[in-house]
């Protein structure tokens, strides 16, 4: 038996190998990090045991990292992090808002594409619905050219990199491939930038106070990996570049912070917390966070920002805090998806 049979016949769908191919048609697959499948510690651990085993996240030897993530983080982490996701999960569909909003951003551009024949479908890089099974669907409608778009604005191997061999992995499984398009990275893409400044317009406009600054928090990502040739940092600084150009604003007016640092090394700075905490101390007291970095709202910006930023403002002296919610599946968001898919979708469509 070959491995390429062998492997059709693991995912139960040997005909999407070969028979079922309309040609013509395209496809896009809209890729994010991925989520539990519950808020119970079993749930999390399995979740957090395949992303942090995940080699470009955790660039450790793993004969050293497995003993780590195995017998200390997955015995310890899993149960605060069941605790976070409670707080924030959406209970009326069982799921976490990261998976509910990648639906429905899939779901406004399948609106916006379905005229031109066009099947959006999405997927996780962990956890479900996975990568692999969202190309199986497109290809079951007929996709033999499919674009892949990771949903991060701004490139960095351990998430878009990630995301795009997980597609291509999953295509090790084909007779008969799909041809893949990856979509690059869009930091300071106008349309991006366009569908940010707005959301902030539209957020300060709902607030009754106006803030004495404006933050922008980015995820974090350990220095090293950007000493060895990650553009991430680069990216989120052009991003803020043309943000603060477009909304008129100086890097004191609305200054760059990093969030979410994980385990003992040294990440990129400032550190939201900590930096947050000192404008407390030195007379700030009015707030207001952005999150621009992230395509939807998740547990990092609606846990870690909403409620433990907010708790540690307030208490270091802070007065007033708001965040503004990531674009999610607004008609922002879609738009931003329709406009990038349709422009790198070029000589297909
Ligand atoms: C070394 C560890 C990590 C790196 C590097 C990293 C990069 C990175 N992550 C995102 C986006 C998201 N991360 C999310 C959660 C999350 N990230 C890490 C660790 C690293 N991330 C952990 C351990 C977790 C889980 C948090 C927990 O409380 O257990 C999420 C949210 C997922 C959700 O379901 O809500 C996102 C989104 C980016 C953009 C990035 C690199 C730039
Ligand atoms: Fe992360
Ligand atoms: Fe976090």
């Amino acid at each position: 038996m070959s491995f390429i049979d062998a492997r059709d016949r693991k995912t139960g769908n040997p005909g999407t190998a070969a028979a079922s191919v309309r040609p013509g048609t395209v496809g896009v697959l809209l890729v994010n990090l991925g989520t539990p499948d519950g808020t119970d510690t079993k749930s999390v651990r399995r979740y957090l045991s395949e992303f942090l085993s995940d080699q470009r996240v955790i660039e450790a030897n793993p004969l050293v990292w497995q003993p780590i993530l195995q017998g200390i983080v997955l015995n310890t982490r899993p149960r605060k992090s069941a605790a976070n996701y409670k707080r924030v999960w959406n209970n009326e569909r069982d799921e976490s808002p990261l998976r509910t909003y990648t639906r429905g951003q899939s779901e406004g551009l399948q609106a916006r594409l379905a005229a031109d024949g066009i099947a959006v479908e999405w997927g996780m890089r962990y956890g479900r619905p996975t990568t692999a099974g969202a190309i199986d669907r497109l290809i079951e409608r007929g996709c033999d050219r499919i674009l892949l778009l990771p949903l991060y604005p701004q490139y960095s191997a351990t998430t878009t990199a990630t995301a795009n061999d997980q597609a291509f992995r999953a295509l090790l499984r084909l007779r008969r491939q799909p041809a893949l398009r990856t979509m690059p990275s869009f930091p300071d893409d106008p349309a991006y930038i366009e569908a940010l400044a707005a959301s902030v317009r539209n957020g300060l406009a709902k607030l009754d106070w106006t803030p004495d600054v404006l933050i922008a928090s980015f995820h974090g990502l350990p220095v090293e990996y950007v000493q060895r040739g990650d553009p991430y940092s680069t990216e989120c600084a052009r991003t803020m570049d043309a943000l603060r150009q477009s909304l008129g604003m100086t890097p004191r007016e609305f200054p760059l912070t990093f969030q979410s640092r994980f385990g003992p090394t040294r990440w990129l700075g400032p550190y939201t917390e900590p930096k947050v905490c000192k404008m407390a101390r030195t007379g700030i007291r009015k707030i207001v966070v952005i999150t621009p970095g992230f395509m939807a709202d998740c547990i990092e910006t609606l846990d870690e920002i909403g409620r433990e930023l907010r708790e540690a403002f307030l208490h270091a002296g802070g007065e007033q805090f708001a965040t503004i919610p990531c674009l999610n599946d607004s008609d922002l968001a879609v738009t931003l998806l329709e406009t990038l898919v349709r422009r790198e979708l070029s000589g297909w469509v």
